[in-house]
């Protein structure tokens, strides 16, 4: 028995569309945002659906979770203050907490729904909100940001969905201009941007939202993920202020990470490599985006 996961009108993808074989669905509800679906496949463990969209499976989240963490935090010296927007299935989380440095992760989530349906079907990502530095705050990232002093984070990641729906604002000016504001003068945003096969007019967009907001690089970074249409996703990393941080070469690599072996063992796709290769782009997108 199979099911169609993503449906052939999907804005973000029209045209397009995405099976994974069903073997049990686990979980079906309706937050006050969202749809929620959780099933068990075939060959890629447990799976999350939002509104039809494949947001993770457990054998490919390692990808996006790994990338949209390490990729800003192995890019300054000593990151301590992490402010995560969305990410409620607590993957990045999980991640951030491999950096001894940081002191404090503040996590914004809209949704308490998502994070109680990941805590009973994604422990290896809800593991995440064990870490004592983990304060979390449910509502609406674009008033928690309003609300934020000025310079407390080194690093912002934004784990959204896509720009149609909850997170409609996390792609706007106002809101980029207010993480501006909340980083630390070396600090720096990495946000999901999109594939660059289906979305390269949003990401242009997301691009010169960027280079007008903030002073320092602005890259666009990609992996791959099967489960994802298109097969990859990318990620929008700017600096506040230049010219310390370029983001090409990781200046904290996640090798050199106290307990190293520890951290290193349960990584399963990030090393300092794969940093460097993520900013190598394809011909067509530095044309469309206008390499920087
Ligand atoms: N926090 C999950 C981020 C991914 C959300 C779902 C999703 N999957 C995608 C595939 C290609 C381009 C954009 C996408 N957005």
């Amino acid at each position: 028995k199979t099911s169609k996961v993503q449906y052939f009108n999907n804005p973000m993808w029209p045209g397009e569309a995405h099976s994974l074989k069903v073997e049990k669905i686990l979980y079906q509800g309706k937050s006050p945002y969202q749809e929620i679906l959780v099933f068990e496949s075939s060959t890629y463990g447990n799976v999350l659906v939002l509104d039809g969209i494949v947001q993770l499976t457990e054998k490919d989240e390692c990808a996006y979770q790994e990338m949209v963490t390490h990729l800003p935090l192995c890019s300054i010296p000593s990151p301590k203050s992490v402010l995560v927007v969305g990410g409620g299935d607590g993957g990045v989380l999980r991640e951030i907490a491999r950096h001894s440095s940081v002191e404090t992760i503040d996590i914004c989530e809209i949704d308490q729904l998502v994070i109680d349906v990941c805590k009973d079907f994604f422990p290896q990502l809800s593991v995440g909100f064990k870490d004592p530095r983990v304060q979390l705050h449910v509502g609406d990232a674009v008033d928690f940001l309003r609300n934020t002093p000025e310079g407390k984070y080194d690093a912002i990641i934004v784990d959204s969905s896509d720009p149609i729906g909850p997170a409609q604002e996390l792609v706007e000016k106002p809101f980029f201009q207010t993480i501006a504001r909340a980083l630390k003068p070396g600090g720096v945003l990495c946000n999901q941007a999109e594939s660059m096969w289906l979305h390269t007019h949003l990401i242009q967009d997301m691009l010169s939202i960027c280079r007008e907001t903030f002073k320092g690089a602005v890259h666009y970074a990609w992996t791959s993920v099967p489960t994802y249409p298109s097969g990859v996703i990318g990620f929008l990393l700017c600096a506040k202020e230049g010219p310390v941080v370029d983001f090409i070469s990781p200046v904290n690599p996640i090798e050199k990470l106290e307990g190293a072996m520890e951290a290193r063992r349960e990584i399963r796709f990030y090393n300092s490599e794969i940093h460097r290769a993520a900013f190598v782009l394809p011909t067509f997108v530095r044309r469309e985006l206008g390499s920087h």
